[in-house]
């Protein structure tokens, strides 16, 4: 792509921040570096009139100029003044558009672990247009520039004219030549200090990780409880310093060699200077027209030498180059995030779901989790997942949820092969309550309305699904039912406990299955529970199987136990099938966890199983 066609896509990056700042921001600067030129063409003029003149009739005739004169300093001081608004106006809008893409393409994509990535983390801060994470250039600072480049140009291109219009044409690429041999010598540092930034985002990211236990209460736990503050603020140091060392470095460097070529340039301006003195000494110019090329030749040498819009326009075409390149890396679904996808349709059917073959490794790992599995949920099932630490159960979950993609084998739903393209398709039948939840700092009808959140909260279904969850008594107790904020940040809003906020992810997982999803994937959904809850939860998903397939992983083997069919997942493969009878008639590795959890129970040692279940 041509250098202009890259600065149009620079200049087409302003879209978001509408046509009228922009143009007024450009109508700002041009008149700012018009200034100059007409400040020397109204100087002249106005010396003219008065080194001439006498009188009464001297007065009259300096008095145009002379207004001309005030006019160019107001128009200039009115136009500085509107820059920096105009600029702050402008980059909110930009950089505020940048920012919302960069979310919409982050919860766009369509797979995770391409977002789990250091390559897309690093594009993410690169492109994020936050300054106050260490990022020197944003889009908006690059379009800026080009507007002020542009603007610029057309302040030396007025003050050239002047210099023609005074006879001193050939003054030009005298100033000019060394101004721009400055500016091309300058480019070098530039991009080499642009390179050092970008090579500090990677410590950034590890300060991050500090930054945000520092500050956040949840970490801040364990920072105090384990007394590693000071341990953990060297830390940070360490990262900021590491990272931004050779960067500052280079900054040293680089102003040392810019003194030097400071001197190389102004050799353009002394001859001309020079010159243009000789020739008023010989009376060949007048004083007039010498105050008017003098402004102009320096007007000219200074917009073409002392500029960091190069800079920032390679720095807003890289990060143009860089949403590109993550756009690509995250392959974001075109309709956009999830909301923008139609409504499940209720009522829907539960599929056949089947793991044909299927072998999974994380990126960057050597290690097959799932090696060769093999699996068929059936409609209206509850199937339990059971298996040791580690086993791949939670993988399992994700690449049926299309998180990832099987690294061989494949996934097929209703007969049809589970598909990048057939993912947004898949999901509206799916529901979820992952290990990791997220417990978001909404209010309790919020955060169980994402599961169906892109239609109105329908409030007997919300109901229905906290009954489910065993919920509803604690949303009785909330001081502002379903509208407090789970969150003490929040004005009027409650923490909850680990278990309590257990049953609200359950009943948004229960809500999106009362909304149509046909299958429901539980991953450890009870292992904040009170044994009493928990039993009731297993009791409400026993009622909807037939309607729903559900797929449940719990450590809890008496929960389990009253499953349709028990899969346990060792060494990447389901080695034993069966109900719980079976299983333990067969003596194998499920009998031999039953036994040792039964045990524990009848020692004392383990509330996880209920008297009566302990066979
Ligand atoms: N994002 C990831 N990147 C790389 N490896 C991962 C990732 N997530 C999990 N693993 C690895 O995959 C393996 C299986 O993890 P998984 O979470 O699926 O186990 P699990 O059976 O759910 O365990 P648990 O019962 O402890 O929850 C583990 O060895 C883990 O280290």
């Amino acid at each position: 792509m041509s250098t202009l066609s890259h600065r149009m896509r620079l200049l087409r990056a302003l879209a978001p921040a509408g046509r009228v700042p922009p143009a007024a921001l450009f109508a700002a600067l041009a008149a700012g570096h018009l200034v100059p030129a007409a400040t020397a063409f109204a100087l002249a003029r106005l010396i003219d009139e008065l080194r001439t003149g006498t009188g009464d009739a001297a007065f009259s005739a300096a008095l145009g100029p002379a207004v001309m004169f005030a006019a160019v300093l107001l128009v200039g001081y009115v136009a500085e003044s509107a820059i920096t608004p105009l600029g702050y106006l402008v980059t909110g809008r930009v950089d505020g558009a940048v920012r919302a893409d960069v979310a919409r393409l982050a919860a766009g994509a369509r797979r995770i672990d391409v977002l789990e990535g250091a390559a897309a983390q690093g594009l993410i801060r690169e492109v994020g247009a936050d300054r106050s994470r260490g990022v020197d250039a944003t889009t908006a600072s690059g379009a800026i520039a080009q507007l002020r480049w542009l603007a610029r140009l057309l302040g030396v291109a007025a003050s050239c004219a002047v210099l023609v219009g005074f006879g001193w044409w050939w003054l030009i690429p005298l100033v000019a030549g060394p101004a721009v041999l400055g500016q091309h010598l300058r480019a070098g540092h530039h991009a080499e200090l642009a390179r050092r930034w970008r090579l500090a985002i990677k410590g950034e990211l590890h300060a991050d990780v500090w930054r945000r236990a520092a500050i956040s209460p949840g970490e801040g736990k364990d920072v105090r409880v384990f007394g590693f503050a000071d341990w953990m603020v060297r830390r940070m140091q360490h990262h900021i310093k590491e990272a931004n060392e050779p960067f500052w470095s280079y900054v040293l460097r680089a102003a040392a060699d810019e003194r030097r070529q400071w001197l190389l340039v102004v050799v353009g301006l002394v001859p001309a200077y020079g010159i243009v003195s000789l020739s008023a000494a010989d009376g060949d110019t007048t004083v007039a027209a010498q105050t008017a090329v003098f402004a102009a030749a320096w007007s000219v040498f200074v917009a073409l030498s002392d500029s960091e819009d190069g800079y920032d326009i390679a720095g807003g075409l890289r990060v143009l180059s860089a949403t590109a390149r993550l756009r690509r890396l995250l392959a974001a679904d075109p309709a956009g995030p999830a909301d923008r996808r139609p409504a499940p349709v209720a009522g829907n059917r539960p599929p056949t779901v089947r793991f044909e073959g299927v072998s999974f490794r994380y990126p960057d790992s050597e290690r097959l989790v799932l090696d060769g599995l093999d699996l068929e949920i059936r409609p209206g099932e509850l199937i339990a997942l059971v298996g040791m630490n580690g086993a791949g159960k939670s993988t399992l979950i994700k690449l049926l949820a299309g998180l990832y993609a099987p690294t061989s084998g494949r996934i097929t739903v209703d007969g049809r092969e589970l598909t990048e393209a057939g993912h947004l398709e898949w999901r509206r039948r799916i529901s979820f309550v992952f290990q990791d939840f997220v417990r978001y700092h909404l209010s309790a009808r919020d955060n169980v309305r994402l599961g169906h959140a892109w239609c109105d909260p329908d409030q007997a279904t919300l109901d229905r699904a906290a009954r489910d969850a065993g919920f509803d008594r604690l949303v009785e107790r909330l001081p502002a039912g379903w509208d407090t904020p789970l969150a003490r940040s929040r004005d009027g809003g409650v923490d909850l406990s680990g278990g309590q906020w257990q049953q609200v992810v359950l009943a948004r997982a229960m809500y999106a299955v009362h909304m149509g999803a046909g299958l429901l994937v539980l991953d450890e959904p009870t292992a904040h529970l009170d044994v009493r809850t928990e039993f009731d939860v297993f009791d409400r998903l026993a009622r909807i199987r037939g309607e729903t397939s559900t797929l449940l992983i719990s450590h809890r083997l008496s929960t389990v136990r009253r499953s349709d069919r028990i899969l346990l997942l060792d060494a990447g493969r389901v080695t034993e099938s069966g109900t719980h009878d079976e299983l333990m008639a067969l003596g194998g590795t499920y009998a031999e966890m039953f036994a040792i959890q039964a045990q524990r129970f009848n020692t004392g040692y383990d509330d996880r199983i209920e008297e009566g279940d302990v066979a």
